[in-house]
């Protein structure tokens, strides 16, 4: 700085004896070619003289500065950043053999921090063509500190670790979505075309890399490649997927991948990819599970998902649950937090079970947090208010032989209570939920069906299975059980399969009257305008009608569920978002009728749930910028739609218009 403005002031002055005594040009031109002439002559002389003057005469033609020099590394000295001498290999390698005077270091090595440099790790830097590791020792003195600088010249070294990491193996596991179900009934001429063409597609995908691709089952491949080819894969969002479903679009076609990547060995990868198949799989197919060491990440699962239960593994579940419960002391049976129609119904059959084999249980819930108060009320009338208990009120009941049952839901950071899961000690999941991250792990029992509608379902299907044909659940039970089921297939129009009638058959038989279970709905007034007037704001978006809102009173917020599922009888809306104010923050209920995955939106926005009902809580976030997170999320779903070849129907309609 203090040189800079010097150097003006000279200019100035030199400036000023120019206009006022213009005699003295010539003499100035003569100066300045004695100048230069000199500087040629004398710049390395030049350079030490400056070296000397910064660093005091005991560097130039100390024993230091002659050691440096013939170092086979670059070194280079500095006072600040600015560089006064430097070794004859700094010159020729980091400075094309050409001698600068006194410049600023960035500008010889561009990238470099001191700071970074002076770490035991020193600091890498992409220099002359090559990669080179610099480190720095500075005797502190503000602008006078002094710094030597020696750079290792890495290319070699680096390049080998590139190709190491280029070269790790990652391994992928690949499952035909429902093989049998969508094999079964074709022809042998057709199912041969098709799992030929399946061969094909894999073959090319994995074929074009120095892995090797394995069919190890009816419809289950193995590969394993290199992660130079797994960075390919994810940056083509594993394209993959629509190459196999757009083999025949009149089936039901459609793979699950499973990766490990990032393993330390091929065992640890192959673990980990068979966790990730689970994980695309329990999401309900049709996508790719990445699974690495800081987690999942999730491709696809843009497309309906394929059916895949036995019976017979929900009576090998119920014989195993029933197992448990007689091992058991106690049995504490909780739900989600805010617990619904479907977490109750399916506790209260869960109940039912553990009453079967005389094991003492109880069903811990907020009673001041449910929506599921209609129920509750009607099992308490009907006496049987020792079935539930305050979550802190079940502590000191748990001990080591306490199996706790958690429904409807799979995730650690939603269940009722953390404290009574981390108590007891076995634990059984029953969810019907697709699969995010976070779910309870090292459970003894999981019974984890993303293919039926509700926990209901499964646990009216558990009881069929348990008990002598009088052990049945009572008529309140059943009707309990029958709203879980109607709750969660927005009486019966989504996501229900045969099943989810047989169920509801077998809970008629037990004596369930519809119109009882229809009144466990009833809303208040407030809840029912709050709704009307949520249902009322809504404005659409390519598809999806949108509702933004403040704050809407506490005892009235199962109205902002009903109103994400009242929008979708609107003609034309495929999908709805319902946002609302709550403190500081905003809750999004999502829902659709199928053609749109709601969970993939919900989870770009932090949420999750399943296809057709999800839901998301962001935290400090006014509703209006809530409204623009939604539609952005509506935009990439839209586009990852139109490249799967899965475009909506209004998305369509909307472009052949134009
Ligand atoms: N952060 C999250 N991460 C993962 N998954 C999440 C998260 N937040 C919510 N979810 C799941 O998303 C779906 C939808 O949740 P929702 O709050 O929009 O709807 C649930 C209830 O509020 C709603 N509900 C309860 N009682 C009634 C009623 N009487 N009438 C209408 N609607 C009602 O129904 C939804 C029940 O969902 P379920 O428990 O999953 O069956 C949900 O799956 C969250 O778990
Ligand atoms: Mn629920």
């Amino acid at each position: 700085m203090l040189t800079a403005a010097l150097a003006v002031l000279c200019a100035l002055l030199v400036l000023v004896l120019l206009v006022q005594r213009p005699a003295i040009w010539p003499v100035l031109v003569v100066l300045a070619v004695l100048w230069f002439a000199l500087f040629g002559v004398f710049r390395y002389r030049v350079r030490s003289w400056v070296a000397r003057w910064v660093c005091g005469g005991s560097f130039e033609k100390s024993k230091t500065q002659f050691s440096l020099e013939p170092l086979s590394q670059p070194a280079a000295l500095l006072s600040g950043e600015t560089v006064l001498w430097y070794n004859t290999e700094f010159r020729t390698r980091l400075m094309k053999g050409e001698a600068l005077l006194v410049p600023r270091v960035q500008k010889v090595l561009p990238g470099l921090d001191l700071q970074e440099a002076r770490k035991v790790s020193g600091q890498l830097l992409n220099l002359a063509d090559g990669v080179w590791s610099a480190h720095s020792s500075t005797v502190p003195g503000e602008a006078e500190s002094m710094t030597l600088l020696v750079l290792n010249e890495e290319t070699a070294l680096r390049k080998v670790e590139a190709e190491y990491k280029a070269s790790r193996p990652g391994y992928l596991v690949f499952l035909v979505d429902g093989y049998d179900d969508v094999f079964s009934d074709m022809l042998d001429s057709e199912r041969a075309r098709l799992l030929e063409g399946i061969n094909r597609v894999l073959e090319d995908m994995i074929g074009r890399g120095t892995g090797f691709l394995r069919r190890v089952a009816s419809g289950r491949y193995i590969a394993v490649v290199e992660e130079r080819q797994l960075e390919q894969f994810a940056k083509r969002g594993y394209d993959v997927l629509d190459k196999i479903r757009a083999l025949d679009p009149s089936v039901n076609l459609s793979i699950s991948i499973g990766v490990g990547r990032g393993a330390k060995t091929l065992r640890e990868a192959q673990d980990m990819a068979v966790q990730a198949l689970d994980m695309a799989q329990g999401r309900g197919g049709d996508q790719a599970a990445e699974m690495t060491p800081d987690g999942f990440t999730f491709y696809g699962g843009v497309s309906h998902g394929v059916e895949k239960r036995s019976k017979v593994r929900s009576r090998i579940v119920a014989d195993q649950l029933v197992k448990l419960i007689k091992e058991a002391d106690h049995v504490v049976i909780m739900g989600h937090r805010m617990s619904d129609l479907d977490a109750i119904g399916s506790a209260e059959g869960v109940l039912r079970i553990c009453k079967i084999c005389d094991v003492p249980a109880v069903i811990a819930v907020r009673r001041d947090a449910t929506l599921a108060g209609s129920l509750i009320n009607a099992l308490i009338a009907a006496g049987q208010e020792d079935d539930f208990i305050d979550p802190k009120g079940a502590l000191p009941i748990i001990s080591q032989r306490t199996l706790c049952i958690v429904v409807d839901t799979y995730q650690l950071g939603l269940v009722e209570s953390r404290e009574i899961l981390e108590k007891c000690g076995k634990v059984a999941v029953i969810d019907h939920h697709r699969k995010g991250v976070g779910f309870i792990e090292k459970a003894d029992l999981v019974c984890h069906e993303p293919y039926a509608s509700s926990a209901s379902e499964l646990v009216t299907e558990f009881l069929q299975y348990v008990g002598d044909r009088d052990d049945k659940p009572n008529r309140i039970e059943a009707e309990g059980l029958l709203s879980g089921i109607m709750l969660d297939t927005r009486d019966f129009t989504l996501h229900t399969g045969v099943r989810t009638f047989e169920a509801a058959a077998a809970l008629r038989r037990y004596g369930a009257e519809t119109e009882h279970v229809r009144q466990l709905f009833d809303v208040s007034m407030v809840e029912y305008t709050t709704k009307a007037t949520l249902v009322s704001e809504a404005q659409m978006y390519r598809g999806c009608a949108i509702t933004v809102s403040g704050e809407v009173a506490p005892e009235a917020r199962v109205a902002i569920a009903q109103a994400a599922n009242d929008l979708l009888t609107i003609q034309n809306v495929e999908a709805s978002f319902v946002a609302v104010q709550v403190g500081g923050g905003v809750n999004i209920s999502a829902r659709s009728l199928g053609a749109v995955n709601v969970q993939v939106i919900m989870e770009s926005l932090g949420g999750g749930g399943h296809q057709t009902m999800a839901a998301a809580q962001l935290k400090h976030i006014t509703p209006e910028a809530v409204r623009s997170r939604i539609q952005t999320a509506i935009d990439q779903y839209r586009e990852a739609q139109k490249k799967s070849g899965l475009e909506s129907e209004s998305e369509q309609k909307k472009k052949d218009k134009q």
